[in-house]
């Protein structure tokens, strides 16, 4: 197996912190281990992707660090908070974002409304304030909207803020759900199959919108990502999982030559077909 534990991603402080630590996660559903026996870290302000053949296990560990399904055993720190088993929005109050495989907007709403729905938890106004409109409301209400606005910007939407979420291109759809993201202000964001249905020119900006978001935004990103020029392209790291266990780790260069992976990809047989 290949290990990268001691890379430094590019951008990273040598000597900061992972941003997320698994340990030794095991999964079981019934007789079946999905997931087995699984260690890896996210370092500082890098760029992750976990592939691996279908089945593999790659949504349940997500799933995992994500708070929607329990492990069996094993621990994950979110920095140096223990958020194993901790239900989603406790994780996602904690600094970990992330967007589904199947976009969940809200499509009657406008992109700025979207975001500023996944602002609510930040703004300090209770009941009252909401009812009757103080001051303190109204201030909170203006600066929502101009943080909506700027995220909007940062992703390449800022003109559709007032168009209804369901109105907008699949794409610019993608891009509204990591705004949304954004706004939870996270640590880390994880994005599941992200270019799935983006089309050649929109997966290449894709890639460069990731290491904007890693250098700009300060972020880890982890992604599941079955597309594999985006993923050599974009990753710092990658990690693969085949029947629930980490074969490899590594640098695109490593993964790409390592024997284990084209086998578990294309079978012994299967060299001739592109992974
Ligand atoms: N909720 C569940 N209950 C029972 N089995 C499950 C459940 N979720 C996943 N599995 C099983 O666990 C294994 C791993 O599935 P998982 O969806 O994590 O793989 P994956 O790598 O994400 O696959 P894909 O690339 O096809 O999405 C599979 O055998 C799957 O059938």
């Amino acid at each position: 197996m290949t290990t990268a534990s001691q890379e430094t991603p590019q951008g990273a402080a040598a000597d900061a912190p992972p941003k997320l630590r698994a340990e030794r996660i095991t999964v079981k559903f019934g007789g079946l281990v999905a997931v087995n026996d699984v260690s890896f870290t996210i370092p500082d302000r890098s760029v992750v992707s976990l592939i691996g053949p279908n089945g593999a296990g790659k949504t349940t560990f997500f799933n995992v660090l994500t708070g929607l399904y329990r492990a069996t055993s094993g621990r994950v720190l979110l920095g140096d908070k223990d958020t194993t088993n901790l239900v989603p929005h406790r994780i996602a109050a904690l600094g970990m974002a992330r967007t589904f495989q199947n976009i969940r907007l809200f499509g009657l709403m406008t992109a700025e409304e979207n975001v500023k729905v996944a602002m609510h938890s930040r703004l300090k106004s209770g009941p009252f304030h909401t009812v009757v409109r103080t001051p303190r409301q109204r201030r909170e209400e203006r600066e929502a909207r101009e943080i909506a606005r700027e995220l909007l910007d940062f992703v390449g939407i800022g003109k559709f803020a007032d168009e209804y979420a369901r109105s907008l291109s699949y794409g610019d759809q993608r891009r509204l759900e990591i705004a949304r993201a954004l706004a939870l202000q996270p640590s880390i964001l994880l994005l599941d199959e992200p270019t799935a249905g983006m089309n050649p020119q929109e997966s290449a900006r894709f890639v460069s919108f990731v290491h904007r978001l890693r250098d700009e935004k300060d972020l880890s990103v982890l992604l599941i990502e079955h597309d594999m020029s985006v993923v050599m392209q974009l990753s710092d790291r990658i990690t693969v999982l085949d029947r629930g266990e980490k074969i490899a780790e590594g640098g695109p260069d490593d993964i790409r030559n390592d024997e284990r992976v084209i086998e578990a990809y294309l079978g012994k047989s299967g060299r001739s077909k592109s992974a």
